[in-house]
């Protein structure tokens, strides 16, 4: 009988029961398994998907399937279809000439910036922008006279990856180095320094102090705003802009700007045309996506395995928002499918025997090594191989550059991580928070991310930077990684806790702290992220050998985790659910 979520749901449930509750520590002291990671039937060398039974998967994200496989039923007609390209030229070419007329006029040019950047139009404006931007960076602190352009002016250049220095902040401040009181009355001035604030790097006090002051103050003042400016408060305190992901903000913000009296139509009608162009984009690639994914035919071969396509895919429009970035999107919403298999081979199915077999194998990377494999193994090794063969391929043909060497080790050192926590599992012990969640950047796939789209984006790609592509890897990865691990573990660990999973983040950093509350120790862990934020924003700050692209796709991946795994406290969106409506099957109008 074949392992399903619905036959197997008796198994996570008595697992569930024999295992004391999760508010108690003492479950970090696990029941031994045999020689076996999980719960499985007796395994042969031919051991299959049939063969085997397997932990129940982890709930889906996305819960409703259903609107995906409408769209998979019909064939592909695009919502835009109407030639919609001379209007959208028109648009584009009225903005850049507006843009254009801004440029000596600071505070309409940066809010300009700001709404076309929110909108998720910047792509097109992309040189426009930067050479505004770039004279701002000229000039000295001292012509920003209000609190508003300095934090804007701030925020917009250091985002865009342009040298500021937080002095300019100097002169709001009084003779014993705090915010003027004075401040408190100019309420867009407080919110865009909060904004600002939220870019600090390590060291830079004053924006500490600057987030400590406006966040105290317009939390405050709250009940006393307008409604409007109550609600862009409260969204700015729920999430602050640096923190969010492009194309839902882009989404939420052409509601809002809208609503706004005093928009621009030309802008407005533009997000639209282009919000729902890109959507038709995205829809294609979601297509080929799954074209690919039923083609390869892994998980019916590999029935206790992921099945989530569409999941990958939405990784994948966080970390790459841009519609140049079609085939990068492609190639690495395969490689978390892949990733997301072998996780469930190692989490749910395999023996211990068998994972050390299989981990071996990938080691020597070679298709003789697959000989001696279980059959279910085999046909993820050989998947495996193939794809990232087929990456190279790509990178080759359209760079030049012979990259196999940096995607094996990649993959090789993700494959070791998954054997570590095998090997913690199988022998009860329990690692440290820094080896755990070391290890664990590694098992979430954050390294083989970023090392496959620092080629496949392939801009500012030197000599000198692909030896950092290496272990240890560079210090932006790693922190975009623990972001990454640390929210999996906020969104996923009550559930894997369930199922008899390593003990996560969150109980080790109870443990370690001597932490009772469940809800402490997440605070704890929402503290870690929030430094974690300040050492990756230190990478816009003294950013030198990592090309811009890929810095900002580190930082993306950060913010796409905290979508993914927060979505129950996004009071716009709710859910995963409604992500994937907003961004990829309903059209804005
Ligand atoms: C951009 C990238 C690389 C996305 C991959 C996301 C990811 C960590 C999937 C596995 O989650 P999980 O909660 O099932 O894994 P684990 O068992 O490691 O917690
Ligand atoms: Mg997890």
């Amino acid at each position: 009988m074949a392992a399903t979520i619905s036959n197997l749901s008796f198994l996570a449930k008595s697992r569930a029961l024999s295992r004391p509750s999760s508010s108690s520590l003492s479950w970090l002291e696990r029941p031994k398994t045999s020689s076996t990671i999980c719960m499985s039937m007796p395994s042969s060398s031919s051991s299959s998907s049939s063969s085997s039974m397997s932990l129940p998967l982890a709930t889906p994200l996305i819960k409703d399937n259903e609107s995906l496989i409408k769209f998979l039923r019909q064939p592909l007609v695009l919502p835009h279809e109407v030639d919609d390209s001379t209007k959208r030229r028109e648009l584009l070419e009225r903005t850049r000439k507006e843009l254009e007329l801004n440029a000596e006029k600071p505070l309409e040019a940066l809010k300009m910036i700001d709404i076309i950047q929110r909108l998720g139009l910047s792509y097109h404006f992309e040189d426009d922008i930067n050479s505004i931007l770039t004279g701002f960076s000229n000039i000295s602190s001292q012509t920003h006279e209000d609190l508003l352009t300095a934090s804007l002016c701030f925020r917009l250049l250091r985002h865009n990856g342009h040298k500021i220095n937080p002095d300019i902040f100097q002169k709001f401040m009084d003779n014993n180095g705090k915010f003027k009181d004075s401040l408190k009355d100019d309420t867009l001035g407080m919110l865009s320094l909060y904004e600002a604030s939220y870019l600090g790097a390590n060291g830079e006090e004053i924006l500490m102090e600057a987030q400590e002051f406006t966040k105290t103050h317009l939390k405050n003042s709250l009940p006393a705003m307008a409604p409007s400016l109550s609600k862009k408060v409260s969204q700015a305190l729920e999430q602050p802009r640096h923190r969010r992901m492009l194309r839902l903000e882009a989404r939420r913000f052409i509601e809002e700007y809208g609503a706004e009296n005093d928009h621009n139509p030309d802008l407005l009608e533009l997000a639209k045309l282009d919000y729902n162009k890109v959507q038709s984009l995205h829809q294609m690639e979601l297509s080929e996506i799954t074209r690919w994914w039923k083609q390869l035919g892994l998980v019916d071969k590999l029935t206790f395995a992921r099945d989530r396509p569409l999941e990958c895919f939405l990784w994948t429009v966080g970390l790459l928002p841009e519609p140049k970035y079609s085939g990068c999107r492609i190639e690495l919403a395969k490689t978390i499918a892949i990733l997301l298999v072998i996780d469930d081979i190692f989490d749910t199915h395999g023996t211990l025997d068998e994972l050390l077999l299989f981990t071996n194998a990938i080691k020597r990377w070679d298709l003789e090594a697959m000989e001696d494999l279980p059959e279910y193994m085999r046909i993820c090794y050989m998947a495996l191989y193939n794809t990232t063969n087929e990456i190279c391929y790509k990178v080759l043909k359209e760079n030049g550059w012979s990259v196999l060497p940096y995607l094996k080790a990649t993959w090789i050192d993700m494959i070791e991580g998954f054997m570590v926590e095998a090997e913690w599992f199988n022998s009860d012990y329990v690692p440290n928070m820094e080896e755990y969640v070391e290890n664990g950047v590694r098992t979430a796939g954050s390294y083989m991310a970023l090392v496959h789209l620092f080629f496949l984006i392939g801009q500012g790609v030197t000599e000198d930077n692909v030896k950092l592509l290496i272990k240890p890897y560079p210090k932006l990865f790693s922190s975009s990684g623990r972001i990454l691990r640390l929210w999996d573990d906020l969104g996923t660990a009550k559930e894997e806790q369930e199922r008899g999973d390593l003990a996560s983040s969150i109980q080790l950093f109870m443990r370690e702290k001597e932490i009772k509350s469940e809800e402490e120790g997440r605070k704890g862990i929402l503290e870690i992220i929030e430094n974690l934020w300040k050492e990756l924003n230190g990478e816009l700050v003294y950013r030198e050998e990592m090309p811009l692209a890929i810095i900002k796709t580190a930082f993306n991946m950060a913010r796409a985790s905290q979508v993914v795994y927060q979505h129950e406290e996004d009071t716009y969106f709710s859910s995963v659910d409604n992500y994937v409506k907003a961004l990829f099957f309903t059209p804005c109008f």
